[in-house]
């Protein structure tokens, strides 16, 4: 048994190479950031080579930075940002057009038509998914529809389709080579293409898009031993896949049903366990594959998602200027005593949960001469909290479930207004964990449960700790006030486009 375990966490903003022992602790890492690229309003795009270059790089540089040998890893995990869609040559591994990301609104008009025949919940029986643009499914569709030669391409199994997760899976089994071409039942379940019952790719629904199923991977397990690593990490085995969601309710060790976190990234996602059971939401909630071990049955979540959390304070650091970095946005926000009456709703990609608005956009609204920077940057930290609340009201009301406590993790938790904030305005503790970077050891615990490193999921469960707990400190009456201004303001983003 070698001594470490590993994982790559791809993220929207930035790629992490984590490695972690057997208690769970982090033992080197690295990360970098990758360019988001705005070709029009509403489009957002990476480049996949530049991903591709990046994990290798952070991949070097904390083996480099641990002093660590491949030999010494048992295996490694990869999670990702779910949604997001390549197509490349499997040829050449030359990819036909950039990334298009989760939050790109490009694919409105293609569903808008394919809505008008069942309204947007038409396929939400097979895939537990609304029509959206936030979805994989319709983006195939536009390439292949807007992208000259693609379809042609695809037809002949020459173009290959995968989310972030294949792309990087294919490159670092060999590529060209003989580069695996998989995914797994969470990355799938998020295309709107697989049947969550079947938990395979839905032939119905790839007619009705125009997708030939050959470009599309293999769905296969979350953690399973797919294959092994060609280049730096040469022979160590691939051994788990999870969209970057799933992949922190399993660092959460959330596997009893009714257990839940939420992860506060780029966006904003919080996801209930409801076991073997798939329970579908009347309120905008998604049903999802949590994860699958092996041969054992899938389990299924309901998840709320948030398009813009973190990235807010991104914009307002790289659009604005305001800051420099995003943790400046705390300092900011604590020079007033609260948000001056300002609400901002970040409704760049539309809404998601629970609206499903693709005609919404951004507004600020409760402006008056009194405003200062200090109350925009407290605005924006209240725009995450406040839509967790409504995420929290529907999950509540979907499930049955009633949350004691929220625990909480990704790049944001380390802001402290924001997690008090937060605890305040859904009136439970907040629960930060002793390893925040949950999204990764998610994959590496799944990694870890397929090639022994650990035995079974109660062993991991002795590895979770509390770094910190936020207590509400909010009357009802001021929270309830705020939420309907909250609310009110949600409103005026509708019906914008
Ligand atoms: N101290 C902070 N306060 C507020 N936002 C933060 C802070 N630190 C990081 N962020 C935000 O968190 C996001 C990065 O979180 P991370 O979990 O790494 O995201 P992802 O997995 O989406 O790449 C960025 O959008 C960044 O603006
Ligand atoms: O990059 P994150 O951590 O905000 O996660 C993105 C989600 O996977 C999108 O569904």
């Amino acid at each position: 048994m070698t001594k470490y375990i590993a994982a790559i966490d791809s993220g929207t903003t930035s790629t992490r190479f984590i490695i972690f022992e057997k208690a769970g602790k982090i033992v080197t890492f690295a990360q970098k950031e990758h360019e988001q690229i705005y070709p029009n309003p509403g489009w957002v795009e990476h480049s996949p080579t530049e991903i591709w270059e990046r994990t290798q790089t952070v991949i070097d540089e904390a083996l480099d930075r641990g002093n660590i040998a491949p030999q010494e890893i048992t295996a490694i995990g990869i999670t990702n940002q779910r949604e997001t869609i390549v197509v490349w040559n499997r040829h050449t591994g030359k990819p036909y057009y950039n990334a298009i990301v989760w939050q790109d609104t490009r694919t409105d008009n293609i569903c808008n038509e394919l809505a008008q025949n069942g309204g947007i919940d038409r396929f939400r029986a097979q895939v537990g998914l609304p029509l959206a643009t936030y979805f994989s499914g319709p983006k195939i569709k536009w390439m292949l529809d807007n992208i000259t030669g693609l379809r042609a391409a695809a037809l002949s199994g020459d173009a290959i389709f995968g989310n972030i997760d294949t792309f990087l899976i294919w490159h670092l089994s060999g590529g060209t080579q003989g580069g695996l071409h998989i995914t797994d039942v969470t990355n799938a379940s998020r295309t709107m293409l697989m049947n969550l019952a079947t938990l395979e790719w839905d032939k119905e629904i790839l007619e009705i898009l125009d997708i030939p199923q050959q470009m599309l991977p293999e769905i296969r397990p979350s953690s399973q031993v797919y294959g092994h690593v060609v280049g730096r990490l040469a022979g160590v085995p691939i051994a788990a896949d999870l969209g970057d969601q799933q992949a922190a309710l399993v660092g959460q060790t959330c596997f009893a049903p009714g257990e839940a976190k939420n992860t506060y990234g780029t966006g904003c996602f919080m996801l209930l366990n409801t076991g073997n059971e798939q329970i579908a939401s009347a309120r905008g909630l998604l049903t999802t594959v949590a994860y699958k071990m092996g041969d054992e049955p899938a389990v299924y979540a309901l998840e709320g998602s948030v398009a813009i959390a973190g990235a807010l304070v991104q914009w307002l650091r790289d659009n604005l200027g305001m800051i420099s970095t995003s943790a400046e946005v705390e300092a900011l926000a604590n020079l007033v005593e609260d948000n001056g009456g300002v609400y901002f709703v970040p409704a760049f990609s539309g809404l998601f949960a629970p609206y499903w608005r693709a005609d919404a956009r951004g507004a600020i609204v409760g402006l008056t001469r009194y405003v200062q920077k200090g109350h925009i940057a407290r605005a924006v930290l209240e725009a995450t909290a406040w839509q967790t609340r409504e995420i929290l009201d529907a999950m509540e009301q979907d499930s049955g479930v009633k949350l004691t406590a929220l625990k909480v993790d990704g790049g944001m938790v380390g802001n402290e207004t924001l997690m008090q904030f937060q605890s305040d305005v859904l009136g439970v503790p907040v629960i930060r964990p002793l390893v925040a970077e949950t999204t990764a050891l998610g994959a590496a615990y799944a990694a870890g449960l397929a090639t022994g490193f650990w035995s079974s999921i109660n062993e991991l469960q002795n590895n979770w700790g509390v770094d910190k707990v936020w207590e509400p400190n909010m009357m009802v009456d001021v929270r309830e006030a705020k939420y309907a201004q909250w609310k009110k303001a949600v409103t005026k983003t509708f019906d914008w486009v």
